[in-house]
């Protein structure tokens, strides 16, 4: 484990509720870990307790086997040796590309740090640039410039917060790529802070969910996506809904029974037992709900965005209950029509009923029976 954090707590002064409670995780070495969640849940001040600019007032955090904060402990950050780029690019505007990456080489000879300089630039694809100013550069260039910045004292840890929230939203999707690549060729570890799924998906190895201080969950997309500890996470990736479902065992085998008809073959299904009669609440995500025109069940379509490839669907069955679904968008149907859909559900995620977002991770799955 290359960082550590340890039940982690922090409350601002005066604060109702602490803005960090409880928050253990750990990123390898050379691993890139993405925090997101919605706004004010804690992830900056996450980064700025491991950055050293905050105090912390409970457990510990830990780089290469160090404790570098604890209640009584804190290391300065300039002695963590932890890089950092923020939303704004806070690049020096009276000094050239040149002059802001060598601005945290002094200890090198100008040789060092001219070699340093080119090495960098190459690697966030700005070889050439050194000559310009701040002001010469687009946005996406300038960023790449404060990345390079960070990237050249060889910091142990590379803290980005948000880093391109400011670029329009194609060439933050190219730089959240191309980010990954650097800081894998670089070999660099490093802790991402976004708001974006997709830009969260497209850089993190490992990828934490966070709510009110909370870390919900720390692991990886796919088991983000498919097996989400908490109904906060299951309904914060991805589009989709909760709707009334119960499961039961019929021949040995396990059936969950749903709004959209009767789930049966599904993987990690969790026993009857795991709730009262077997009744709780199951996540139909978008991307479970088929439109097909054969399908007995029927729903209206109640709102729907134009996603490119596809429509997302807001569809209200007849008993009132609201559904998600994905559709290729040459299947353009009007607001108020009525479409057959089905369920195609591969993972049962399900919840116990009217669990708020504070709801305990799921029943650990699967215990299905072989069928
Ligand atoms: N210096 C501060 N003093 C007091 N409270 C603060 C301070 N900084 C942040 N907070 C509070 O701590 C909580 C967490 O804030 P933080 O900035 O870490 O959230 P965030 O997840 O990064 O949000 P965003 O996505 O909006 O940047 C919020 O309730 C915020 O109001």
């Amino acid at each position: 484990m290359f960082l550590g954090l340890h039940d982690v707590t922090l409350r601002y002064p005066g604060a109702a509720h602490p803005a960090l409670d409880g928050v253990t995780l750990a990123l390898g070495v050379g691993d890139i870990g993405v925090l997101i969640g919605p706004s004010g849940c804690g992830k900056t001040t996450l980064l700025r307790a491991v950055a050293g600019l905050e105090r912390i007032d409970r457990g510990r955090i830990t780089l290469q086997g160090d404790v570098v904060a604890a209640p009584d402990v804190h290391v300065p950050p300039e002695v963590r040796r932890i890089g950092m780029v923020f939303q704004d690019y806070a690049l020096f505007p009276h000094l050239t590309v040149q002059g802001n990456v060598a601005f945290g080489l002094h200890g090198l000879a100008a040789d060092a740090q001219r070699h340093r300089v080119a090495e960098v630039l190459a690697l966030v694809g700005l070889q050439g640039y050194e000559a310009r100013y701040p002001h010469e550069l687009s946005g996406g260039q300038q960023q790449r410039v404060a990345l390079a910045r960070a990237l050249a004292p060889r910091p142990r840890l590379l803290l980005l917060d948000e880093p391109f929230s400011n670029l329009d939203v194609d060439l933050r999707e190219r730089l959240a790529h191309e980010l990954r690549t650097i800081l894998k060729a670089a070999g660099t570890t490093a802790l991402f802070v976004t708001h974006d799924q997709l830009e969260a998906f497209a850089v993190g190895d490992v990828i934490g969910v966070m709510h009110e201080g909370r870390l919900h969950q720390w692991d990886d997309a796919y088991a983000l996506y498919h097996r989400p500890a908490t109904r906060f996470v299951a309904e914060f990736i991805g589009h989709g809904v909760f709707a009334p479902a119960r499961i039961v065992a019929r021949d040995e085998r396990l059936v969950v029974q749903t709004p959209l008809g009767e789930l049966e073959d599904v993987a990690e299904c969790p026993l009857p037992s795991a709730f009262p009669d077997g009744l709780g609440e199951v996540l139909l995500r978008a991307d479970d709900v088929v439109h097909d025109d054969a399908s007995p069940f029927k729903a209206e379509i109640v709102r729907k965005a134009f996603r490119g490839a596809e429509f997302l669907y807001t569809l209200r069955l007849p008993d009132g209950q609201l559904l998600q679904a994905h559709v290729p968008s040459h299947h353009d149907h009007a607001i108020g029509e009525w479409i057959g859909i089905r369920a195609a559900v591969d993972h049962v995620v399900m919840f116990e009923r009217g669990a708020g977002a504070a709801a305990p991770p799921a029943p650990v799955a699967p215990q299905a029976p072989v069928g």
